[in-house]
């Protein structure tokens, strides 16, 4: 076992393309998870309690109709006494309508239960994970967030929707019908039963084996999916290396698994409903075989054994939805434990209980001995400490890796400082409230982040309540208005796709437009790198002079333009300031700064 596992190791190594599968897809019950999920339904009692009356009907059904049909035979059409045999047919009929109407009104209510449920739990997610910090998304891809909060939060859907409202109406049934056949006559009610166990079996554990073996087939399903994906992205790449033989054999191993586990899980479900059929009819058979002895020895009637046959018949439906409600909870195990670890995830950034708002700033910054660890043991900044004065424009160079994102992160309060402090207009930032602190940073990142609406909307994710002139006005500040008109519907042109249709130095521009009409007094600013023609290039330099004007500005700069004209430059290098000072005093002093622009700035001059 242990060997076969090696094996499958050693292949999944070798392979060129590796993909997770989703985490485990059933988790045996616990009922303190239960309970919680429970607890989602609580806000609707009126929807449950209208469900469970809307079930009767279909209890009644179920018990009465068999007894009445036996009754029918016995009574009515061996007496050959018409009126009573009208009687009871038009009451079998009113039954069957009145059951019909209440299911239509239980399926609504039910349904309705579900959804608001699951609109519930999939909220309260969203807005949880909204609530964490940074350190939350750096562990996790944003795939498996998505995953949680659309699929986990589904794979509820039908236990709410009808598992728990059908289970407790298909215990009663199951209840009531026992009851009755055991009244009737104890010897053929237990001949009759014998096969209700396999019935259980059948329903619980063959279930189990085809919803896995169809699990299975998704999964790989998603293997190839994931693999597609990458394979079509990546095409330059494999054309580049000549690598298609050897992605066509992987591909094709992939669907060889695929093709397997498709027909194994067929080949199970296959022989479900014959086998639920065969069991059925051996219940019949003993209930006649030994019915006909009882019926020789004058002990039962005719209408009594046709109403035995129709109680068996009355069993498979809620045995059949009790094994589906096992099945929908060892899936909601699973899945409510990956919802819940979420919702039980701490923000690790938060305010103080009743922390103070942070008042209008005017914008000074102190950085005091600030320490950063991202892990322990994965230390970024080493005591970095520093002074800026309201107004200021600070450009932070270094190589990769320096520590220049960790300082921005630490000032926008993204993370908190390992020791030391940061203090803003002389208070920690970690004393005030925190939302009253982000909303007077401005960030702009160097990979713009574009939402799908038009560009007047983009611009205005800055300040929502903003009118189209002050967004006009903004764009114009910026130097982004020329090129915005020159779009087929100017402000108005919808933007899709994360604005791929949009330059790289146009996206700058909108987000300098977004950034300035927010007019934060501290502002963050990643400088993109791509190369941009010259007179986009330009007008960027023009916007940025605009956006950097009046406030207190933190950028990580590339351009040598920006750099020369920053108020201070912090050097970096290995989490520490080596240098700083303005560009002149840097050059005349020829060390690290001087290094580096020779080396890393000196094109983009
Ligand atoms: N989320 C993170 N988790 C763990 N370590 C991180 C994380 N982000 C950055 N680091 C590490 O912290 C150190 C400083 O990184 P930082 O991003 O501040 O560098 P940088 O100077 O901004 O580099 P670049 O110019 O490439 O953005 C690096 O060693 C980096 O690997």
């Amino acid at each position: 076992m242990v060997m076969a596992e090696d094996r499958r190791l050693d292949d999944e190594l070798r392979a060129p393309f590796i993909y997770r599968d989703d985490d485990t897809l059933d988790k045996p019950f616990q009922y303190a998870q239960f309970k919680r999920l429970l607890r989602y339904m609580a806000p609707f009692p009126k929807l449950i309690w209208g469900a469970f009356a809307a079930t009767a009907g279909g209890i009644a059904v179920a018990l009465v109709t068999p007894y009445l049909i036996g009754r029918t035979i016995d009574v009515a059409i061996a007496g050959k006494r018409t009126g009573l045999l009208a009687a009871l047919t038009l009451a079998l009929l009113a039954l069957y309508v009145c059951n019909f109407a209440a299911a239509r009104v239980r399926i609504y209510l039910t349904n309705k239960l579900g959804q608001n449920v699951i609109l519930r739990l999939r909220q309260d997610l969203f807005s949880h994970v909204q609530s964490l910090s940074f350190d939350f998304f750096d562990k996790r891809p944003a795939g498996s967030v998505l995953v949680r909060i659309m699929n986990d939060v589904n794979a509820l859907q039908d236990l709410f929707t009808n598992g728990i409202i059908n289970s407790l109406t298909n215990l009663i049934t199951l209840f009531g019908i026992v009851v009755i056949m055991l009244s009737l006559n104890v010897r053929l009610a237990l001949v009759t039963m014998v096969v209700v166990p396999f019935m259980f079996l059948l329903s619980t554990r063959l279930r189990v084996l085809i919803r896995r073996s169809w699990q299975v087939v998704r999964v790989r399903m998603s293997r190839i999916n994931a693999h597609l994906n990458e394979a079509i992205q990546g095409m330059r790449v494999t054309e580049a290396y000549v690598r298609q033989e050897e992605n066509q054999r992987f591909f094709e191993r992939m669907n060889a698994e695929y093709v397997e586990k498709f027909r194994r899980a067929t080949g199970l479900s296959a022989v479900f409903w014959p086998i639920v059929d065969i069991t059925g009819s051996v219940g019949t058979v003993l209930l006649f075989w030994y019915g006909v002895h009882l019926l020789t020895a004058g002990e039962v009637t005719v209408g009594l054994l046709v109403a035995f046959a129709n109680y068996l018949g009355n069993f498979w439906t809620p045995i059949s939805q009790l094994g589906q409600l096992y099945n929908q909870l060892l899936v909601a195990m699973a899945s409510s434990e990956r919802i819940f670890e979420y919702l039980d995830t701490r923000p690790t950034i938060t305010s103080r209980p009743q922390a103070p708002a942070l008042p209008p700033i005017r914008g000074e910054v102190v950085f005091d001995q600030v320490v950063f660890d991202y892990a322990p043991g994965k230390r970024a900044l080493h005591g970095v400490s520093f002074r800026v004065q309201p107004g200021e424009t600070v450009a932070l160079v270094g190589h990769t890796g320096a520590g220049k994102s960790t300082v921005i992160n630490l000032l926008a309060r993204f993370y908190d400082v390992t020791s030391g402090r940061i203090l803003i207009d002389g208070k920690d930032i970690r004393d005030v409230d925190l939302a009253t602190l982000r909303s007077q940073i401005g960030i702009v990142l160097q990979d713009t982040f574009i939402f799908s609406g038009t560009i007047m909307d983009n611009i205005r994710y800055g300040r929502p309540d903003a009118t189209d002139e002050e967004v006009i006005a903004a764009a114009k500040a910026v130097h982004a208005d020329e090129f915005i008109r020159q779009l087929e519907h100017g402000y108005f042109t919808e933007v899709r796709e994360r604005g791929s249709r949009l330059s790289m130095g146009q996206r700058q521009l909108l987000s300098f437009a977004r950034a300035i009409l927010a007019n934060p007094k501290i502002l963050i600013l990643d400088e993109a790198t791509a190369s941009i023609d010259t007179h986009t290039e330009h007008l960027i330099q023009l916007g940025l002079r605009a956006l950097l004007r009046g406030r207190t500005s933190f950028v990580v700069a590339h351009r040598l333009s920006t750099i020369r004209e920053a108020d201070q430059i912090l050097v970096f290098q290995d989490g520490r300031i080596v240098e700083r000072g303005t560009h002149g005093v840097l050059m005349r002093n020829k060390g690290y700064y001087h290094h580096l622009v020779l080396t890393q700035y000196r094109f983009m001059a």
